[in-house]
């Protein structure tokens, strides 16, 4: 799948619509958001607490689905895979990293790593494992049960095994909510070095500038818009573009009209 500027696409939706909900209460999460994940790129998206990042998220990587409009992942589109195989392919294409760590208490660190894989019946490719470990700097920790290591040691398993089938795509919902700011700096440095050292795609979605500035490029959403792009993104830049949002919420807010 390539877009009309020749990069290939790893994930992407088009013209997404997702209501919560129906009648008086329905909720419209995302109204009609058109977005392309770029493969071998580090994506964030950012957006105001309820702006859609997660449901973008969920319905991108085929754990939830589209009221209307259509998800792809690489020339797949999810609206036509039956639950079994939307099951397989989110299992053989796509990792997911999210806030809690969610790894298997009686599995050692290397245990943790390769369970989708085996889980799969799949073949672990030891060499890419190895450089994976390398990566994350797990090395002296692999029979190590996850009670012994710190929460920012457990997110770098966590994203080791994210990686380790070598999903297309791998996304990342608040991976660093639950670090404070020294292991959440690790993680992201891991996830940077995970798509330019090897070449792999991730979407993440945060509402902190500091992490969003350690992708390639910042997509933003507001009212369940995608309302901006900004590539090589610094903290200061997307605080700035964010402030712009609050500054326009309570314009409106002060007019009377909804935020
Ligand atoms: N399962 C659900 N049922 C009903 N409404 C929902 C559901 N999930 C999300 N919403 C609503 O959809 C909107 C978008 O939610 P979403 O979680 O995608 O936003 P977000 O940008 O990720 O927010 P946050 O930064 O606070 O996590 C919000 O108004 C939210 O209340």
């Amino acid at each position: 799948m390539s877009t009309a500027t020749g990069t290939a696409t790893a994930a992407r939706v088009v013209d997404a619509v997702k209501v919560y909900g129906a009648g008086d209460t329905a909720v419209r999460a995302l109204d009609g958001v058109s977005v392309d994940f770029a493969a071998g790129r580090f994506t964030a998206i950012m957006g105001p607490s309820g702006s859609g990042k997660s449901t973008l998220m969920h319905c991108a990587a085929g754990l939830d689905t589209l009221t209307s409009g259509s998800a792809f992942i690489g020339g797949t589109d999810l609206s036509a895979l039956d639950d079994k195989r939307l099951t397989l392919l989110r299992r053989d294409r796509v990792g997911f990293v999210f806030q809690a760590y969610n790894l298997l208490p009686t599995l050692t660190v290397a245990e943790n790593i390769t369970l989708p894989i085996d889980l799969a019946g799949g073949r672990v490719d030891q060499q890419w494992i190895d450089a994976l470990v390398d990566v994350v700097g797990l090395g002296d920790r692999l029979h190590h049960r996850p009670a012994e290591l710190s929460g920012g040691q457990q997110q770098r398993v966590a994203v080791a095994r994210a990686f380790a089938g070598r999903p297309e795509v791998v996304f990342a919902d608040e991976p660093t909510g639950n670090l404070d700011s020294r292991a959440g700096e690790e993680v992201l440095g891991l996830l940077g070095r995970a798509v330019r050292q090897t070449d792999r795609t991730v979407v993440m979605v945060t509402h902190d500038p500091v992490a969003a500035a350690h992708a390639d490029e910042v997509v933003f959403l507001a009212d369940g818009r995608l309302v901006d792009r900004m590539a090589a993104p610094t903290a200061e830049k997307v605080l700035d573009r964010m402030k712009a949002f609050d500054a326009r919420t309570t314009a409106d807010t002060s007019r009377g009209g909804t935020p």
